[in-house]
């Protein structure tokens, strides 16, 4: 049997862990690749693209080295653009993940969602997907000025919790959140279902792999007082 974690608080990230949310992102990669007059990109190449925030997105779908920053920075902005009209339309949680959330929640374990998407996008999604009274604490990609695989958001989010990030454990699907925990200091499982920035998730190097929201549950117990 698997080792158990007794935890004072769990931290999960976002995008291909709780919330399958590569649908939206590529309909608004789409939409200002069109508005830019540039080739579309695939839903496989937008996976490969997602895990270190919007300007990484937008810069992997433009591929285009000779960009100016203004015409980055402008295409960014239209990538936003379209992203608060997309984000949330065909987004869910992933099976299993509300429910999840909701045992471990009566079980009395704080929870903190840290990922590297913006602020203005993170709210609403995890409103619209029904997740968003399970956190205690919010840490976007934008809220410091590192993102994760810098452990700086980590732990921040533990100080938001109160907690010691000696007795916590990240729940992740990349290298960004693997190295992240490692740099903070604490264990980290990854969901097999993810976004890997094209990588296999077996070989990334971290403390188990997830591949369905209810094995967490047998992972982790409140850690004794
Ligand atoms: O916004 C991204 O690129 C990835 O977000 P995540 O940290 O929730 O996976
Ligand atoms: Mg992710």
């Amino acid at each position: 049997m698997s080792t158990r974690f007794a935890v004072d608080a769990l931290l999960f990230d976002l995008d291909g862990t709780l919330v399958d949310s590569i649908g939206d992102l590529a309909l608004a990669a789409n939409a200002m690749l069109a508005e830019l007059g540039r080739p579309a990109r695939s839903l496989e190449e937008v996976r490969c693209f997602v895990g270190k925030g919007i300007p990484k997105l937008v810069e992997r779908c433009l591929a285009d080295a000779s960009l100016t920053d203004a015409a980055f920075d402008a295409a960014v902005e239209v990538f936003k653009r379209h992203y608060a009209q997309t984000n949330g339309q065909v987004s869910q949680a992933y099976p299993g993940v509300t429910d999840m959330l909701a045992t471990l929640q009566a079980q009395g374990i704080p929870m903190a969602c840290v990922t590297n998407k913006a602020a203005a996008f993170t709210e609403p999604l995890l409103r619209l997907t029904g997740i968003a009274t399970f956190f205690g604490a919010v840490v976007c990609g934008d809220t410091l000025d590192v993102k994760k695989p810098h452990p700086g958001m980590l732990l921040h989010a533990c100080e938001q919790l109160g907690v010691d990030i000696a007795h916590v454990l990240m729940i992740g699907d990349s290298a960004n959140d693997a190295e992240s925990a490692r740099a903070a200091g604490c264990p980290v499982l990854l969901m097999t279902w993810g976004y890997t920035e094209g990588v296999p998730v077996d070989t990334i190097e971290c403390d188990g792999l997830l591949s369905s929201a209810n094995a967490l549950l047998q992972r982790v117990a409140p850690r004794a007082p």
